[in-house]
């Protein structure tokens, strides 16, 4: 028994360290990038964490105001100090430079691959996703889950490594000099240094994120509801409801506007907060140098140490308030994305399935027990069913009676909750998914077409297919005539989902990809909308050829189109009412068969 558990990714709460781990563990697959980019880092702030220990030795030297006399060759040595002082500031400012340009280079390749790697991913997952999945989720809002997240690992990266990384670099270097050159200053800054990451930490986890997070909930909707609208763009036009589609949108980027607005506030404070702290340490520092100056515990070169120093400081932390904001606001961008790969994928295979191998394409499901994820009360209870090798089966009955659910159960799109499906004697559920998919090729109610060429489009299941054999295909599926009379022919690109050709073109490509494919088992959902007559006629002929030498389900909304099948089974709430040919259902004048042609013959006079 398999449950379907792949629930859409809605509100799940990830926490700020799951998501950082989500990146990192992505970085260290990359250890020469990383190894670059936080090397340069390391070499340049290193530089930077020298330069007030030069900067307080120089002026150590020019401020000697007794110089020894020239004879003693003293005043030689300060001078040779001092412009060795100078010669080291310009060598640890080159130092800097070239850090800086490789840790660039470094990231640059580092945040690509990874972002490859994550957009890969999270495609393959969402592409495996269950059907249920897909019936709950906007695709805009996916997509835009999905490129928001990509684009926030970049800044993510760039935050992280680029600035914050060396800023602690700095903190803990220039702490650990003075803690060996003033012990006391030293221990001073320690102390305020670990307060400042505290209150840094606090403010992004605990005041900024819950509001980004709500932010980022209205991002995602306003990115549904621009899809949903503009996917069903037919529908409003034909309602005439732009105006109310527009103002919908207008509400929810209200909202959003103000979520945000609340997000960046609160972002805003806690940047100020932080800058203020950094003042305030400043002051204290510079406070104490000069307290220990007029004591004569230190000297001008100490004094000269610490202003460098905590203007060195100052000038890398002016900007973390904004920068751990920046974290995470990244981190609540890539919530979503990351809980892509915290939901469950629907169907998988079985451990050890095996390719399905079709002999004859005999159908059977054993004591099928079926719900749908969504509903309460199950479509199909106990329901048994054979289909005959070869056999042409018409699925029919009244909307919602079950007959697509039967179609997809067979393709496994959803698991059943009991018993099971085999094809000539192969349980479903212990078969690879692909190669049962592979098996069965499906005709659906209304074909969704890529935007690629017809050719591309017939070929979608046999990409290799040379140009003959898809033109063979389209002439068996009767499409070659309008093919043909394109402007590019099979080269016509055919637009999103298939929207310039008719209804009855698009159903004749979507029969041209089933003969390519050369499945054994055909299932043809019947378009509900009425193609006109010559199209019909087109796409029957089409279809009375595909079905020879196949195991064939046809599910059928207008009778007069399965008269000639081999069997007919009438649906009702999940059950079959009744199963027979046309002619021995329609000598049984109290059936439901019956009813069901009468009341068609009188609708279409
Ligand atoms: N993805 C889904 N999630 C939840 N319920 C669903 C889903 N798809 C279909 N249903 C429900 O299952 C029942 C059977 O639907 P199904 O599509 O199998 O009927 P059908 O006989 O093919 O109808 P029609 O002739 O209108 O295509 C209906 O009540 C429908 O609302």
């Amino acid at each position: 028994m398999a449950e379907v558990n792949s629930k859409p990714h809605k509100g799940m709460k990830l926490s700020f360290t799951e998501v950082l781990r989500f990146v990192m563990v992505r970085w260290v697959q990359h250890p020469a990038m990383l190894a670059r980019t936080l090397g340069g880092v390391g070499l340049a702030t290193l530089a930077d964490i020298c330069t007030p220990l030069l900067a307080g030795r120089l002026v150590g030297d020019i401020s000697t105001t007794v110089l020894p006399s020239p004879a003693e060759g003293g005043r030689a040595a300060l001078l040779h100090d001092a412009l060795l002082m100078v010669s080291g500031l310009l060598v640890l400012g080159l130092v800097g430079v070239m850090g800086r340009r490789s840790s660039y280079l470094g990231i640059s390749k580092l945040s690509l691959a990874v972002m490859r790697q994550v957009l890969d991913d999270a495609f393959a997952r969402v592409q495996r996703f269950s059907s249920d999945w897909h019936a709950n989720s906007f695709a805009g809002s996916v997509v835009r889950r999905v490129t928001r997240g990509i684009w926030a690992i970049d800044t993510l990266d760039d935050t992280l490594l680029l600035l914050i990384a060396p800023e602690l670099l700095v903190l803990v270097g220039t702490t650990l000099v003075l803690l060996v050159r003033a012990p006391l200053l030293g221990l001073v800054l320690a102390v305020m240094v670990v307060l400042f990451a505290c209150l840094s930490i606090w403010l992004a986890l605990r005041y900024v994120a819950p509001t980004a997070r709500v932010s980022n909930e209205w991002d995602s909707k306003m990115g549904a509801l621009l899809g949903d609208a503009i996917t069903c763009n037919a529908v409003v036009k034909s309602f005439g409801a732009e105006q109310r589609e527009e103002q919908h949108l207008h509400s929810v980027a209200r909202t959003w506007a103000e979520k945000t607005y609340y997000s960046w506030y609160r972002g805003t404070n806690s940047a100020n907060l932080q800058a203020s702290y950094t003042l305030l340490m400043r002051v204290v520092m510079i406070g104490l140098a000069v307290l220990f100056w007029w004591r004569g515990a230190a000297g001008p070169g100490d004094v000269a140490y610490v202003l460098t120093m905590m203007f060195l400081i100052q000038g890398y932390l002016r900007d973390l308030g904004q920068q751990v904001s920046q974290v995470q606001r990244s981190v609540n961008e890539m919530e979503e994305l990351v809980g892509l790969f915290a939901t469950a994928p629907g169907v998988q295979d079985a451990e050890g399935a095996v390719p399905l191998v079709v002999t004859d394409g005999a159908i059977e499901l054993r004591d099928v027990s079926f719900c749908y994820p969504s509903q309460s009360t199950p479509i199909y209870r106990d329901f048994s069913l054979k289909i005959a090798a070869g056999s042409r089966v018409a699925l029919v009955g009244a909307s919602g009676s079950g007959k697509t659910t039967l179609t997809r159960l067979l393709q496994r799109l959803y698991d059943v909750q009991n018993g099971a499906i085999l094809i000539d004697g192969q349980d479903i559920a212990h078969v690879t998914q692909q190669s049962l998919r592979r098996q069965i090729a499906l005709v659906p109610q209304e074909p969704m077409l890529f935007h690629r060429t017809l050719a591309e489009n017939i070929a979608y299941g046999q990409p290799d297919a040379p140009r003959e054999a898809i033109e063979e295909a389209a002439r068996l599926a009767n499409a070659d005539g309008f093919i043909t009379q394109l402007p590019d022919g099979y080269d016509t690109l055919v637009g999103e989902r298939g929207v310039k050709l008719s209804g009855g073109e698009r159903q004749r490509v979507a029969i041209a990809r089933a003969f390519l494919t050369n499945a054994p088992i055909v299932i043809f959902d019947e378009a509900t909308a009425s193609l006109d007559s010559e199209s019909e006629r087109l796409v029957q002929e089409a279809m009375a050829r595909l079905m020879t030498e196949r195991t064939v389900l046809v599910v059928a909304h207008r009778l007069a189109t399965v008269r000639d099948l081999d069997r007919i089974l009438v649906f009702e709430g999940g059950q079959i009412i009744e199963d027979g040919t046309h002619t021995t259902l329609m000598a049984c004048p109290e059936g439901a068969y019956h009813r069901l042609v009468t009341l068609q013959s009188l609708e279409h006079g």
